[in-house]
């Protein structure tokens, strides 16, 4: 199901004013396709992701799956985290991952949040973590993992239960450049396999070859001209 960000408006107190965080975002990400947010510091990219997650509620504006609306700005904190266990996985800039748990053992984890035994979830994570090419490492914990293991781990993760959506906030940022570049290769193959909306943050355009469509956000407003583009590198290909 396609993801839609319709008019979206953020604001934070400021003082005696308000800060506009995302000013009046209108964004769709179909089912199984990579979109790229790009943007300076401060512009806004982290804010939108957290109402496209029902971390944060917007100011004005909706967030649909397809055609039910799932983020609104009177949804309440139970609701939002309904809707996110139901329909969302998310990868944060950091894997946040239980030191203690071994990697198998993470996933299962989120499958006991999601209200399943974690056992009923096991068939499931063993075949997402062989997916992200650590089939062989099931039984590893973070501290043994390498840095891009780790956020792999984050990745199989966040595709329990296969979400309609999937959000990824700046999931290369420790990592190097061919490194970061296989992580969002990883991504995007893996959102069209599973046919989720795939909405990433990133700093680095220069990773984001294998995506199908970019944004830039200034200031909190999408540039008009970089509304959902294909990057350069796939232009006239395919
Ligand atoms: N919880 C908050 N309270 C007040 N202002 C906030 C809050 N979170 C973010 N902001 C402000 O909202 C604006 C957008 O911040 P946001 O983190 O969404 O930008 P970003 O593009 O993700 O930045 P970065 O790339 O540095 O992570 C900034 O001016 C920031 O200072």
């Amino acid at each position: 199901m396609d993801l839609h960000l319709d008019d979206i408006v953020l604001t934070y107190p400021d003082g005696d004013s308000t800060l506009t965080a995302v000013d009046h975002v209108t964004l769709t990400v179909p089912s199984g396709t990579t979109t790229a947010l790009l943007g300076p510091s401060g512009s806004g990219k982290s804010s939108l992701l957290a109402v496209a997650g029902g971390l944060t509620r917007p100011t004005a504006g909706e967030v649909r799956i397809g055609d039910t609306t799932v983020v609104t700005p009177t949804t309440t904190l139970a609701e939002a985290t309904a809707m996110r266990l139901d329909r969302i996985g998310i990868v944060f800039q950091q894997p946040q991952l239980l030191a203690s748990l071994t990697a198998l053992e993470q996933l299962e984890l989120h499958e006991h949040l999601r209200g399943r035994r974690a056992h009923e979830g096991r068939e499931e994570a063993e075949s997402l973590l062989a997916a992200v090419g650590l089939g062989d490492q099931l039984h590893r914990r973070p501290g043994d993992l390498s840095g891009g293991q780790r956020q792999r781990v984050a990745i199989a993760r966040a595709l329990m239960g296969s979400p309609q959506v999937l959000l990824v906030d700046e999931p290369t940022s420790a990592l190097d450049h061919e490194r970061g570049t296989q992580i969002i290769e990883l991504i995007t193959g893996l959102a069209r396999e599973n046919d989720a909306a795939t909405l990433i943050v990133s700093h680095d355009e220069s990773t984001l070859g294998s995506v199908d469509a970019m944004c830039l956000l200034v200031d909190g407003s999408l540039v008009p001209s970089s509304e959902p583009v294909a990057p350069a590198t796939r232009q006239g290909g395919e």
